[in-house]
């Protein structure tokens, strides 16, 4: 069974085997059983004290010992650059992707859809998708990129990390620190959903100033695994993503071999069915910013690289109010997925598995159709029910990659075409 400890960010400690942790110590001349200690660091050494995040691995070999990686030749969608034509300022929209038809696993699963910023500025966020249908066996990833957020949408996931494993399904998230390796299980038989890769500061908790101490995800809801390791002395593939392409060696052992480890620089998981969701009681449809679930802030006091927004189930009581989103233009950019049911502003096109961009000053909004329907319905009390639309909000535009320009949705326009004119009164 596994076993998590509970809190966002805490300093954990854990060993699957009783004394293999060291006490008061992090680096001893000769650690238990032989092993080896590493730290692994997902801030600067000279962080402030309250973003200073970093995990001590006690491990079976040290991760240094691996033969030169070389180019990784598979999962040709992942990762692949973002398109460098002149990208046209339009609004687009993607239907779900394809399942696979040979056997696929995670990693070749992948398709990039999305990415602002090179990972070697340390800035930005990269929007990916997966679908697959094999394990990973023998084989694990890891991200020198930047930090994996992974966003089922169908199928459950089994992610076997050097820290312990992280059992997820649709409608819980889960975060794979940058350089944490791992390899994915589907219990299922076949999984999809999305990933956001973070280059930048770390995800973290959004402040809640005038809300208080509560709401909106609260700490203790966050699952980290404990320790737990695989101890195999067989060949054993690497995939690593650097600098934005992949890259894999082999190794004769399973690289996750990490029997005890302690820090706060950790994997977890979070239900988003455990986020306190707050909106208005009398009228207007207020800023989707009251849906963080997490921020990763850029330099910019209150300009987030990437914010991880839901849209959950939640009750409509706004009193003469337009209540959908209302049309905007938006400075920040705007990648949106779809997990469950339909989003309030879509009645159309929409899916499941799919997803939009509306980069910054696109006019965007409510379809006609979703404009319409809001504009006549009666403000009685209103339950908005099994969906969960997500955002992940960057100050850095995006751009799509060859893929996602080439299967764009070819009418996405027409989602705002056709809005009758405002009459004004005879003067
Ligand atoms: O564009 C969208 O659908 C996301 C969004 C939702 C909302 O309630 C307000 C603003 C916004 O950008
Ligand atoms: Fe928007």
């Amino acid at each position: 069974m596994t076993q998590y400890q509970t809190g966002f960010g805490n300093h954990f400690s854990t060993e699957a085997v009783p004394g293999a942790l060291p006490v008061g110590r992090n680096s001893p001349q000769r650690p238990a059983f032989g092993l080896y200690a590493e730290q692994l660091s997902g801030t600067a050494f000279t962080a402030p004290r309250h973003e200073n995040r970093r995990s001590w691995l006690y491990r079976l070999r040290p991760s240094a010992e691996h033969p030169p990686y070389t180019r990784y030749e598979g999962a040709k969608l992942f990762a692949p650059g973002t398109d460098t034509a002149p990208l046209a300022p339009n609004r687009l929209r993607w239907s779900p992707i394809a399942d696979p038809t040979a056997p696929t696993d995670l990693i070749d699963g992948i398709t990039t859809m999305l990415a602002n910023r090179d990972p070697a500025d340390l800035e930005g966020v990269a929007v990916h998708l997966y679908a697959a249908n094999a394990d990973m066996t023998a084989r694990a990833f890891v991200d020198a990129d930047g930090e994996l957020l992974f966003i089922p949408q169908q199928g459950r996931l089994t992610l076997l990390t050097e820290l312990g494993r992280v059992d997820i399904a649709p409608g819980q998230i889960a975060l794979i620190p940058r350089g944490v390796r791992f390899r994915a299980l589907l219990p299922d038989g076949a999984a999809r959903g999305y990933i956001a890769e973070n280059h930048g500061a770390l995800f973290r908790l959004p402040d809640l100033g005038p809300i208080g101490s509560n709401s909106l995800a609260s700490p203790r809801d966050f699952e980290t695994p404990a320790a737990a390791f695989e101890d195999i002395d067989a060949p054993f593939e690497l995939v690593q993503k650097s600098l934005g392409s992949l890259w894999t060696t082999t190794l004769d052992h399973s690289p996750l071999d990490v029997v005890a480890w302690h820090g706060n620089l950790a994997p977890w998981r979070y239900d988003l069915a455990r986020f306190n969701t707050i909106g208005t009681v009398s009228f207007d449809h207020p800023d989707p910013s009251i849906f963080t679930v997490l921020t990763s802030p850029s330099d910019v006091p209150g300009r987030a690289n990437a914010d991880f927004v839901i849209f959950p189930p939640r009750w409509m009581v706004a009193e003469d109010t337009f209540r959908p989103p209302w049309f905007h233009r938006n400075v920040m950019s705007e990648a949106m997925g779809l997990i469950t049911g339909a989003y309030d502003a879509k009645a159309d096109g929409f899916a499941p598995g799919g997803l939009s961009l509306h980069n910054l000053m696109a006019g965007h909004g409510p379809d006609v159709a979703s404009w319409q329907a809001a504009s006549d319905a009666a403000l009685a009390p209103h339950k908005i029910e099994d969906t969960m639309a997500f955002m992940v909000e960057s100050c850095w535009p995006y751009r799509p990659t060859a893929f996602g320009l080439t299967h764009a949705q070819q009418d996405y326009d027409a989602a705002w075409s056709g809005f009758p004119k405002a009459v004004l009164p005879n003067p």
